[in-house]
């Protein structure tokens, strides 16, 4: 089936996937195999020279993760997924396929610790330099851009700060200086932000949030052209070996198919919270991309189809206090990662961002004091309660 004139919430449920070939199992089989059997060893000869097709070893390829990276496809409307092992599989294939020794890459205000982490190693071992910037103009980019920048790497909203980046302006520029803009789409998901139709090259995704939703899977994605992306398959991908289990494309094609109705729900929920969290005494500053008072607020208009599901916010005080608000809650769940049906909740300076060094991390704007929100799928009356009475004993 293909994606032709269906609505998202259609293709979420049936892209890549045809009962009919598949002894009219509603449910995708779970190929749970490492390898597949040639008819004869000529056969197997014609596949591992690509003269024929069809399946040879699973770290090459695999029934049931083809049909999830045939769905995030057309979810990005991209022409070809890529699925890897974990969200960092995904964005460290794409950033070695992009770049070689000496190369420069342009990066949003701010990243993901590991992300971070991976281009100070690519810094030490290959040369490989990285600057950071608002992108708040074209001239900004423009100035920033090299003869020896090989991409730019975007996170909109930023992990943890929630800054929002133009990517249709970002993309326009790129396009000026030949430069490829990749995207870690994982905050928003393609239900409310789609890099590709902005203009932009490649979407990653740690499946492990919002797409898979449930808590149960470690995975990411890419999706971009298919020409760049086969190259990614057979030679980064294929040699590296960050591929994606079957069993868990099997469990992120079950929680991709209730994706629009799951956002719906942490967007409303999190409009909600938004508006009781910055009212209270106690939180000092707040970040959410659905603030109307939010100088970024225009850019979330423009791209985003909602607000999205996290809020972060400075607790007044000190690290102590940011930490004994998180130690007073009773039922939220203190853990790193999102998207998930719990609400979760982090403290970024000792948790996903404790590897960026101090200076760094205080300039992309986290505090001691910031606290990340993942607002999940509870009724949003208990999740306030819950911060309330932890935010009153500050
Ligand atoms: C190992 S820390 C983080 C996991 C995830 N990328 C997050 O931002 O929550």
């Amino acid at each position: 089936m293909t994606n032709e004139n269906k609505h998202f919430e259609t293709t979420v449920i049936h892209e890549g996937y045809d009962s009919k070939e598949m002894l009219g199992s509603l449910a995708t089989p779970l190929f749970q195999t490492s390898t597949y059997t040639f008819d004869t060893a000529e056969q197997g000869e014609r596949r591992f020279a690509g003269e024929e097709g069809g399946y040879v070893y699973s770290r090459l390829g695999n029934p049931t993760v083809s049909v999830l990276e045939e769905r995030i496809a057309a979810l990005e409307n991209g022409e070809r997924g890529l699925a890897f092992g974990s969200g960092m599989a995904a964005v460290s294939a794409i950033l070695i396929a992009l770049t070689k020794a000496n190369d420069h890459v342009l990066c949003s205000s701010g990243l993901y610790g590991c992300t971070f982490g991976l281009l100070s190693m690519m810094k030490d071992k290959y040369n490989i330099s990285h600057d950071f910037s608002e992108m708040r103009t074209k001239d900004e980019i423009h100035s920033l851009i090299k003869p020896e920048t090989a991409c730019i790497y975007v996170e909109t909203p930023i992990n943890p700060t929630m800054k929002l980046i133009d990517l249709q302006m970002v993309a326009e520029v790129a396009k000026e200086h030949g430069v490829p803009v990749v995207v870690d789409n994982t905050f928003s998901s393609p239900y409310l932000q789609r890099p590709l139709n902005l203009g932009c090259d490649v979407v990653l995704h740690s499946a492990t949030k919002y797409l898979g939703g449930h808590g149960d899977v470690v995975a990411g994605l890419a999706v971009g052209k298919k020409d760049f992306l086969d190259e990614v398959a057979m030679t980064t991908q294929k040699d590296i070996g960050g591929i994606m289990a079957p069993m868990d494309a099997w469990l992120l094609l079950r929680g991709i198919k209730t994706l629009p109705l799951r956002l719906d729900r942490h967007c409303d929920n999190a409009e909600k919270i938004f508006e009781k969290l910055r009212s209270h005494p106690n939180v000092e500053h707040i970040y959410y991309p659905g603030d109307e008072n939010n100088p970024d607020n225009a850019i979330c208009k423009k791209q985003m189809k909602r607000g999205g599901g996290l809020i972060s916010f400075d607790v007044r005080g000190t690290k102590k206090d940011a930490q004994q608000f998180l130690n007073h809650l009773k039922f939220l769940k203190i853990a790193v990662s999102l998207g998930d049906a719990e609400t979760l909740i982090q403290h970024p300076a000792t948790m996903t961002h404790s590897v960026v060094p101090e200076d760094v991390r205080l300039n992309m704007g986290i505090t001691d004091q910031l606290i990340r929100l993942s607002v999940g799928l509870e009724h949003w009356e208990d999740v306030w309660a819950d911060l309330e009475q932890a935010l009153n004993q500050l």
